[in-house]
Order: structure tokens, then C-alpha cells, then sequence
């Protein structure tokens, strides 16, 4: 396919959650999308690109072809064997807070995908539009958790294909009263710096009880929510991150001395409370500079909200 595919006119809109990774013991693999949107429309025509950004991060992203989303729609062009189109107007709706551990960065580049294959296919719910957007994605971040909830919602498992190479998910069904609330602080924490603070080895102990709990939160998160406590306890990330999120360490504490299933969301500094009741919170516990959210979760991921093509009479 070449530069003429693209008809001047087209335009997709395409809708993307955010997530919450980890959920303590997951590291790099489990992952919970939540009712928190970004919105991309993208249409086809004139002679450059054109990018404008309302909402979170309009004042930061760069507006050319640096942009996250316009990148990541090139990579699924470029991986189709498509010349990306000369002119093309993006505007993004940004409600996903960045830098919090929300998955901006894996929902921008899953919302860019899903534009780029929204643009030249009818559809992209099928099983392999989703596992080609998964894998994509999951190759950007370099981890899945947080793609791989964007793009399927729910409650996601996913794993590295040892002997072919791409990414593999599984969305076990969720607990229908699970219900996730978020304590996000003003101050951000980029991924790139969080994960720096990590070192490259860790215990044996820490490993065995890191993975007993991973094992024990797909109970809580399907079956059984009155373990979420401890299965929601790490071993591998929290503890050596907690210099970078000193506040949010200290409120986690607080939370799960009271009994409340509190991890680090991501790559923090975003607080992450799982449980059939919202937890009981006073204005004492975190600052006035945080913001309590309670999304709900997301139980559908990346989907086309509409789609228009210029009439050919
Ligand atoms: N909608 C978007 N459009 C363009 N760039 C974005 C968008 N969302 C995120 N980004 C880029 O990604 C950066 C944030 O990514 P980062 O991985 O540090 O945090 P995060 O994805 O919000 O958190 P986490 O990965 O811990 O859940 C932003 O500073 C911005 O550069
Ligand atoms: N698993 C990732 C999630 C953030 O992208 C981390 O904690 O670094």
C-alpha cells in the first residue's frame, strides 16, 4: 500500500483507558484498566501534520513528529509496509494524569497504534488487531503490563513468548465487586527514573515470596477479595523505589497498617488501594495537594468511537 491508501477525509476517533500495573507482586506483568480515557481523532488531509493536545501534558508534549501517538501511529504504518500519510490534523483529549503511574505513556502509544490501523482497516477488535497492537506496544513500553490493559481492559496476565519472540495476555475474570481507588499526589515520577532506582539482582527470598503473592493476587483479584492484603505485598520493586516516592511510601504504610490492600500503581508516585469498599480516608492521611479517585475499571480496552470516510458520488 502506498501514500494514495489514505483518502482525504478520513477521520477515526479511537478511545483508550488508562491502567494500574503491578498491583503490588505483577511487576512488568499484571495489570488493571481503569475507567480513566484519553481520545484521539485523527483525520486525513492537507499537507502536514497538525497536532493539537487539550488536557493533561498539552503545555509539555511536543506538538511535531516527536509526538508519542503520531510516532506510535508511523510504527504500525511502517510495520504494515505503509508510507504514513503527508497530512494528517490529531487532536488529543488527554484525562489520563502523566508520570503518576496511570500507563500515559502505554495508553499514548496504544491510542497512536489503534490510529494507525483504524486508518487503513474496518476494524481492529478482532483477535489479531488486538494481538498485533499488544505486541507493538508491549515492544515500545519494553514491559506489558500496562499495554496489555490498555489494549484488552479488565483485569490482564501477560508474558514474554520465550521461543517465537511477542507477547501473550490472559484476562481472567475479575471479581465483580472489586472496585480500585487512586491517591494521586501533584508531584510526577518518570518511568525511566523509577526504574533506575531498581537494582539488577534481588534475594532468593525475595523472589520465592514476590511470586507466592503474584500467584495469591489472582485469587484475590477473581475469586476470593478478602486476600488482597496480603496479596497485594512486594518484595521486588516497592522497598528499593521508596526514596524516589517518599510521601507515597509513607502513606502506603499508613493504609496497609490499617488493614487496606495499598500498592504503589506503577511506577508510582500514584497511590493504589484494591478492596470491595472504597477505603476509609481522613484528611490527615496525604495532603491537600492529592486527588482522590475511585474510575471504576475499565472492562473493554482501545476501541473505535467513530469513523467517517468522504462519499465517493
Ligand atoms: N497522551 C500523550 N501524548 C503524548 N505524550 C504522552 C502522552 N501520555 C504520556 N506521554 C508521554 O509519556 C510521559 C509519561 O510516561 P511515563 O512512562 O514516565 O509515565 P506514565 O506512563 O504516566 O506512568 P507509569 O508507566 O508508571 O504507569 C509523559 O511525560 C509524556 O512525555
Ligand atoms: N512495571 C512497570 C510499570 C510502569 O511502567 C514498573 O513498575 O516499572
Amino acid at each position: 500500500m502506498d501514500r494514495q491508501s489514505f483518502s482525504p477525509g478520513t477521520s477515526v476517533t479511537v478511545e483508550v483507558p488508562a491502567s494500574s500495573a503491578n498491583l503490588g507482586p505483577g511487576f512488568d506483568s499484571i495489570g488493571l484498566a481503569l475507567g480513566i480515557y484519553d481520545t484521539v481523532e485523527a483525520t486525513i488531509g492537507g499537507d502536514d501534520l497538525v497536532i493539537n493536545v487539550d488536557g493533561h501534558g498539552a503545555d509539555d508534549v511536543p506538538t511535531d513528529d516527536g509526538h508519542l501517538i503520531w510516532q506510535s501511529a508511523v510504527t504500525m504504518w511502517r510495520h504494515l509496509g505503509i508510507e504514513p500519510p503527508q497530512g494528517v490534523t490529531l487532536n488529543c483529549r488527554n484525562e489520563i494524569p502523566h508520570a503518576r503511574g496511570l500507563g500515559s505513556s502505554a495508553a499514548a502509544i496504544v491510542a497512536g497504534l489503534a490510529v494507525g490501523l483504524a486508518l487503513v482497516r474496518d476494524h481492529i477488535d478482532d483477535d489479531a488487531s488486538l494481538a498485533l497492537l499488544n505486541n507493538l506496544a508491549s515492544d515500545a513500553e519494553g514491559h506489558p503490563d500496562n499495554a496489555s490493559a490498555s489494549v484488552y481492559g479488565g483485569f490482564t496476565i501477560s508474558w514474554a513468548d520465550d521461543q517465537r519472540g511477542g507477547w501473550h495476555t490472559v484476562r481472567p475474570p475479575l471479581h465483580p465487586q472489586i472496585t480500585p481507588t487512586l491517591l494521586v499526589p501533584h508531584a510526577t515520577l518518570s518511568t525511566d527514573k523509577a526504574r533506575a532506582a531498581l537494582g539488577d539482582t534481588v534475594t532468593l527470598s525475595a523472589a520465592a515470596s514476590t511470586a507466592g503473592r503474584a500467584a495469591l493476587l489472582v485469587e484475590g483479584m477473581t475469586r476470593d477479595p478478602s486476600v488482597l492484603y496480603p496479596a497485594t505485598r512486594d518484595w521486588l520493586h516497592q522497598e528499593a523505589r521508596r526514596p524516589s516516592y517518599a510521601q507515597s511510601m509513607s502513606l502506603l504504610d499508613v493504609l496497609r497498617s490499617r488493614g487496606e490492600a495499598a500498592a504503589i500503581s506503577g511506577a508510582g508516585p500514584a497511590v493504589l488501594v484494591l478492596g470491595t469498599q472504597a477505603p476509609a480516608l481522613t484528611a490527615e492521611d496525604f495532603g491537600d495537594t492529592w486527588q482522590v479517585l475511585r474510575p471504576g475499571i475499565a472492562t473493554t480496552g482501545v476501541r473505535v468511537v467513530s469513523r467517517s470516510a468522504p462519499s465517493t458520488v
